[in-house]
């Protein structure tokens, strides 16, 4: 045992959001204080040149269990999270079984707790075993001691506007959002893996078109406007959503909307080697969406950055392009992703970084405790990031079950060092602790 309170931290000199570089001293599961502290016990952690930034909160994590504990568990996504800054994480309703009850939501709410790391909040279905006929027990999982106010069919598109209108004005009730995957079925044929575009053609690969996304997004909004709800856009990958959400949000149409860190990266070049890795749903974009989706969230048009966290075991992903499953992992790279590609550049400062991955999240799932302000009295949900450090990616090194990695051998900008969840540790890099 050392001689530090393992409950008591002093970080120092971290360059807080909006604050400057201070000290923070986390007591009792709280930020007890903000500016100069120096209390005997403490665990020192030296911040000199960190950025300190609220805890961060993933809108869209698949954590397979229950049901495919094989790719990953509900204790093994939680790891990843803390790894990648995260402090809370939705937790998506595709498992088997599906999210679509009281009792199924409470059981992912009570993994998540058992274990600790992140605070796990379940998504509930819209639909009854995601099978897009009858609404799933919406109320009865908002009622719950899990809290649900977040409802998706994620994996496919609640596609009947008769039912996502009854599921935007039943969650209108207590609060809650549908997040939409936004993808017409009769434009994306069911064989169907990758952008269709000059290269699915030269590729051979059957693929769909942003369009089938776009018409989605319009309606929904529209349904949005009509029904007086909220409707949240899932991983957004073209420029026509991003037109289409931009004219809604001025029309004051109550639309929030996310992307996901290899929509902002990864373009369709990328399946020039048939690699299963990049196969995604919805699928890499050409640079041209890339470029309207950064512009986008550094212009607010897109609220939140979520990393569509989607492990799959090798024997679903080794296949030939055309039958290996969709998804990609996301939930330890994402804040590294955002890093290179929107701070260093100049895109966005990291108070937006703070706004887009916790505080907008954080609201949107009505969230208690996160995505607050890093001031005295808040609960001490934070993350730690060196941004300067290169750090080549190593699919191998990885808390995840899966090894669907994109960035495997990409070097990225910022390392994740520190995230405390209600003052514990998650995540706590040896080399910056100093007494
Ligand atoms: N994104 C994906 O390609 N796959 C997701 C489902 C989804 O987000 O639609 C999955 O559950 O594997
Ligand atoms: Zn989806
Ligand atoms: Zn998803």
């Amino acid at each position: 045992m050392s001689m530090s309170n393992h409950n008591t931290f002093l970080i120092k000199g971290a360059d807080l959001v909006g604050g400057g570089r201070q000290d923070l001293l986390i007591k009792d599961g709280v930020l007890a204080a903000v500016g100069k502290a120096a209390p005997k016990g403490a665990t020192v952690v030296d911040a000199d040149g960190l950025v300190a930034l609220p805890g961060l909160v993933d809108l869209h994590t698949h954590l397979r269990e229950p049901g495919r504990e094989d790719a990953e568990t509900v204790s093994t996504g939680s790891a990843a999270a803390a790894a990648g800054g995260f402090t809370a994480v939705l937790a998506m309703a595709n498992t088997s079984p599906v999210t679509d009850t009281a009792e199924a939501a409470e059981r992912v709410f009570d993994l998540g707790r058992a274990c600790g790391l992140v605070d796990v909040q379940p998504v509930g279905a819209v639909s009854k075993g995601l099978a897009g006929e009858s609404l799933a027990e919406l109320g009865l999982m908002a009622r719950s001691r899990a809290g649900v106010r977040v409802f998706s069919d994620d994996g496919k598109c609640v596609h009947d506007a008769r039912l996502m209108r009854r599921a935007l004005e039943y969650v209108k009730a207590f609060g809650g959002v549908v997040s939409q995957h936004a993808q017409e079925p009769r434009l994306a044929d069911g064989a169907a893996c990758c952008h269709e575009g000059e290269l699915s053609g030269r590729l051979g690969l059957p693929g769909w078109p942003g369009v089938a996304e776009d018409v989605i997004v319009a309606r929904d909004i529209m349904l949005a406007r009509h029904t007086g709800s909220r409707v949240h856009i899932a991983h957004v990958s073209t420029a026509g959503s991003v037109e289409v959400i931009r004219w809604a949000k001025a029309q004051g149409t109550a639309v929030t909307a996310e992307v996901t860190p290899h929509h902002l990266m990864l373009s369709t070049s990328r399946l020039e080697d048939y690699d299963p890795t990049y196969k995604v749903n919805p699928p890499l974009r050409p640079d041209e969406d890339i470029e309207q989706l950064r512009t986008a969230l550094a212009d607010g048009t897109i609220d939140a950055v979520a990393t569509d966290h989607a492990p799959h075991a090798r024997h679903d992903k080794e296949h030939a392009f055309a039958e290996a499953a969709f998804g990609m992992l996301g939930l330890e790279q994402a804040l590294q992703v955002v890093n290179t590609v929107m701070v260093q550049p100049g895109l966005m400062t990291w108070q937006q970084v703070a706004d887009a991955m916790s505080v907008r999240p954080a609201e949107i799932a009505g969230l208690a405790g996160h995505g607050r302000p890093l001031a005295v009295g808040e609960p001490a949900n934070l993350t730690l990031i060196d941004p300067s450090a290169t750090v080549e990616v190593d699919a191998a090194q990885s808390h995840s079950l899966s090894r669907n990695n994109p960035w495997h051998g990409e070097k990225l900008i910022g390392q994740v060092q520190a995230t405390f969840l209600r003052g514990r540790a998650t995540l706590l890099d040896q080399e910056v602790i100093t007494a």
